[in-house]
């Protein structure tokens, strides 16, 4: 699913007018209509009680008058506060002249902001796609007495105050919404920490928007719903055999972090690969030939840390890093490991697929001479901290965007910036946000799982590199919702996960 910005919204939405002959009123009653039945599913008439509709002068306010009218309609108490303006948009006058004369209007000013009762259900719509600079006077005076009252907050589009693509001043007045119901596509500030405080529980209803104008405007955002990745991933043809689904190998593990390698390793077996040959250190070998009978095992001949390079002909993708630590001796591993990837062979004419996670991205970071060094497409698999430690800090969540995207395509790598909503960073500079995946994640151990599908699915010959790292992070997310279905967030351990990866990626092959 694309996510396009404000401006491409409108053009979106003139689009869909003249391609479909509508009249903007009738575009606007749609996505009223689209609105109250979100809330009327949400919220019967008694459990609403009466509604506060607070409507700002622009198509948001015009959105939320249609919506007072729809939901007068259906037997829901409502009533009105207008924000003053110098003009209104055509549909918003459309929708005033429109209301019953029945449901109660006011105008808001500074000494007269409407009563808002603690529990009371108030519809935000003040401002939208269209706020073109922070809240100020009166608008803002509006929202910080919203934030202050206990209501349940439903906003229109966007949480008033919020931009959609861009980062607001520090302080300034954005209503915070429980839920905000938007229309068509979802937007980019609905997928950044920094902003889900004000956009809570966010929903996309279809208004049946010009599926051609979407498809022709180019973004660099998108979002990985279930559809993007339907089918995916190949059915498994039934004369195949082990060689059929590669070989992988795992450099992972030392003394006390085996458990990184020994889930790392789970994770490719369940993900489908062929063949696993993991290489750790001496003292995980009993540890990991028990824990993974499936596997293959080298043992290194340092103790408690990796020291050496396994020659890597018999492989079709390397993932390095899990439980890996930072020893000098490692740092050497890492430093071959890139160069001979690097290297094309008669039987292998581009780079060995890396996958490159937690202190093997610890040591790039130490070590920034060796980012020259990284094959294309390989792939790096950081959280926030470790990204910012191959950059530098953001300033914000948009700002961590940009760096991403800027890294991405200098190192022509595909780096996945873990978090609730993942963001895939191609080498072409796209951005793909992952809509799977819960908080109970958020624990030891998921992120080596993350590394040990990705490895799978890059071993796999039938899936080029963006498709087999957009499945994998999809494919994770997914098995850590259907885990979380028997274990809670809470209970959700790492191992879990693990245990999913098959019915999630079940979930997307491909029927023939
Ligand atoms: N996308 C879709 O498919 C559909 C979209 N629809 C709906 O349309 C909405 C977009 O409508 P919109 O373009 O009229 O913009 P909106 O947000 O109502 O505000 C514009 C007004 O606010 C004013 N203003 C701006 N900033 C301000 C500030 N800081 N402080 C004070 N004033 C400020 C601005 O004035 P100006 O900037 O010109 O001074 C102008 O008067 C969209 O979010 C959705 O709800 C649906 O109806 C149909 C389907
Ligand atoms: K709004």
């Amino acid at each position: 699913m694309k996510i396009l910005t404000a401006a491409q919204t409108r053009a979106l939405d003139q689009a869909t007018i003249q391609e479909q002959g509508i009249t903007s009123a009738q575009l606007m009653e749609r996505a009223a209509s689209a609105f109250v039945e979100w809330l009327s599913h949400q919220f019967d008439s008694n459990e609403a009680g009466e509604i506060l509709l607070l409507c700002g002068p622009g198509n948001n306010g015009g959105d939320g008058l249609a919506a007072a009218r729809l939901l007068h309609q259906a037997g829901y108490a409502v009533r009105v506060a207008l924000l003053p303006a110098e003009k209104q948009s055509a549909d918003w006058q459309h929708n005033r002249q429109q209301l019953p004369a029945a449901v109660p209007v006011a105008e808001m000013e500074a000494e007269k902001l409407p009563e808002i009762a603690s529990g009371t259900l108030v519809v935000d719509a003040l401002f939208g796609t269209g706020l073109s600079r922070p809240l100020e006077g009166l608008a803002a005076a509006v929202v910080r007495h919203l934030n202050k009252a206990q209501a349940r907050v439903v906003a229109i589009d966007l949480p008033s105050g919020l931009f959609a693509e861009a980062p607001q001043p520090a302080d300034s007045a954005v209503v915070r919404a429980q839920h905000t119901v938007s229309f068509g596509l979802p937007k980019l500030a609905f997928l950044l920490p920094q902003n889900a405080d004000f956009v809570g529980a966010w929903h996309v209803e279809d208004i049946g928007l010009s599926k051609r104008f979407i498809n022709e405007t180019a973004t660099p955002w998108h979002y990985t719903d279930a559809a993007a990745v339907a089918g995916a991933l190949p059915p498994r043809p039934k004369f195949s055999h082990k060689g059929t689904f590669g070989h992988a190998l795992l450099l992972a593990g030392s003394r006390g972090k085996m458990g990184a390698a020994v889930l790392a390793a789970g994770a490719c077996l369940r993900g489908g690969v062929g063949l696993l040959t993991a290489h750790v250190p001496g003292c995980g070998y009993d540890i990991f030939q028990i824990s993974q009978p499936e596997a293959m095992c080298l043992p290194d001949p340092q103790v408690a840390y990796l020291s050496k390079l396994p020659k890597l002909d018999a492989y079709q993708a390397v993932g390095i890093g899990p439980g890996l630590g930072q020893a000098e001796a490692t740092y050497t591993v890492l430093r071959k490991l890139l160069k001979n990837a690097a290297k094309s062979t008669e039987k292998r004419p581009t780079p060995l697929p890396l996958v490159i996670d937690a202190d093997a991205l610890n040591l790039l970071g130490s070590h920034r001479a060796l980012l020259k060094l990284l094959p294309e497409n390989t792939i790096l698999t950081p959280h926030p901290k470790e990204f910012e430690r191959l950059t530098e800090p953001a300033r914000d969540d948009y700002h961590r965007l940009e760096l991403l995207r800027d890294f991405a395509t200098a190192h022509r790598c595909l780096v996945v910036l873990k978090g609730a909503y993942t963001c895939l960073a191609t080498p072409t500079g796209e951005l793909h946000f992952n809509s799977t995946g819960n908080a109970g994640m958020a624990t030891g151990g998921s992120g080596d799982v993350l590394t040990g599908v990705l490895l799978a699915l890059r071993a796999h010959a039938q899936l080029p590199a963006f498709e087999a790292v957009r499945l994998s992070v999809y494919a994770h997310g997914r098995a850590g919702d259907l885990a979380a279905v028997h274990t809670g967030q809470a209970g959700l351990v790492a191992g879990d996960i693990v245990r999913h990866i098959g019915p999630a990626l079940a979930e997307v092959q491909a029927q023939i």
